[in-house]
């Protein structure tokens, strides 16, 4: 089975490719040779390719920039999504499509479940929904994977951005009111591709497409998870508590947007804590800096 792969130079695109190997033979195209905003390249790219899998991890995630340029957010996170679907139900393929915390609002006490009510309060938010809904539109077995605050060793994330700024000894304020789960790009990689073993069972997508919470364990604000860095790191930085009126942005972001796992967990897949995760992410620190 051909599985097309997009994203794959991105955090979570490049964990799947190893992660997905298994499972079929991953075509994973560059942007130049699939880029999200053409529609209609999207559909040939499909059409040649008779994929028996689409896994979609490529996304626009500058949320800041997704501000100033919707319509970009809306073609990439929205409408390209609903396209890879409708090709996807048209060659009998499914289809596994990442989601976001930025969905809801934030203002619920107990963590979000699938099916409460999203609200987005950003730019990137609505995009990000206006895609999970044309996907579950298409008719295309899928599954919609909601995940948060996702950080690696590569690319652009909270984790690299702390580590760089300590390393070039700024202070770090950071945010203590905005709580969530940060996920392990490697976790996620890896409790997909264990759903995906699980949805070769005959009737599986069947009885299973939709929207599901995947996160690590657990929660904390940004300033507990740039502390937890520092810890792991060993860097004696320290890290100042503010407000999010503090931290100038033209972003509004949810206050509490943890997700319940628990319809993924019912499934037999097991979650590491988000402390955990960042702790074996870390002792990779090695093996990527001399990659
Ligand atoms: N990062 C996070 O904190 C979170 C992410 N998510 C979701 O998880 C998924 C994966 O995110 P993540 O790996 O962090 O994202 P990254 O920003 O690390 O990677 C995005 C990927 O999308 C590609 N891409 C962007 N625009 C286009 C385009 N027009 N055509 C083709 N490819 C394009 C990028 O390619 P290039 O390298 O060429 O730019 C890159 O490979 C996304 O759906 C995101 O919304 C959900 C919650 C949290
Ligand atoms: C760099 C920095 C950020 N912050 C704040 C801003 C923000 O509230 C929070 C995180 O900063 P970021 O720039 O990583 O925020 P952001 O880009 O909003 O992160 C989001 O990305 C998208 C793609 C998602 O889907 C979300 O789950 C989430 O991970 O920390 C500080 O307080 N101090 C700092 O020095």
């Amino acid at each position: 089975m051909n599985i097309l792969l997009t994203g794959a130079s991105g955090q979570v695109g490049y964990e799947l490719r190893r992660s997905l190997q298994g499972l079929g033979n991953v075509v994973a195209p560059t942007r130049s040779g699939l880029d999200l905003s053409d529609l209609a390249q999207l559909r040939s790219v499909v059409r040649e390719l008779k994929p028996g899998l689409i896994v979609n991890a490529a996304a626009c995630t500058a949320v800041e920039r997704a501000e100033s340029e919707p319509a970009l957010a809306l073609r990439v996170n929205a409408e390209a999504p609903g396209v890879l679907a409708d090709e996807a139900r048209l060659v009998g393929a499914a289809i596994v499509h990442y989601s976001t915390d930025y969905v809801f609002d934030g203002r619920q006490q107990a963590p979000y479940r699938e099916e409460d009510t999203p609200a987005p309060l950003n730019a990137y938010g609505r995009s990000k929904l206006a895609g999970e809904q044309a996907v579950a539109a298409s008719g295309a077995a899928h599954l919609i994977l909601r995940t948060s605050w996702v950080y690696g060793l590569r690319g652009h994330n909270f984790l690299c951005t702390m580590l760089e700024r300590a390393r070039q000894g700024h202070a770090l304020r950071v945010v203590a009111d905005q709580f969530s789960a940060p996920t392990w790009s490697r976790t996620l990689a890896e409790i997909t591709a264990q759903l995906l073993v699980r949805a070769q069972a005959p009737g599986w997508w069947q009885a299973h497409s939709g929207i599901y919470h995947l996160s690590c364990d657990g929660q904390t604000s940004w300033h507990g998870f740039a502390q937890a860095i520092m810890a792991e790191a060993g860097i004696g930085c320290e890290v100042q508590a503010i407000g999010s009126a503090e931290y100038p942005s033209p972003v509004r972001r949810p206050g509490n947007s943890t997700l319940c796992c628990d319809k993924l967990k019912a499934l037999g897949l097991v979650f590491p804590s988000w402390h955990e995760a960042l702790h074996l992410c870390m002792q990779d620190r090695a093996i990527v800096e001399y990659d």
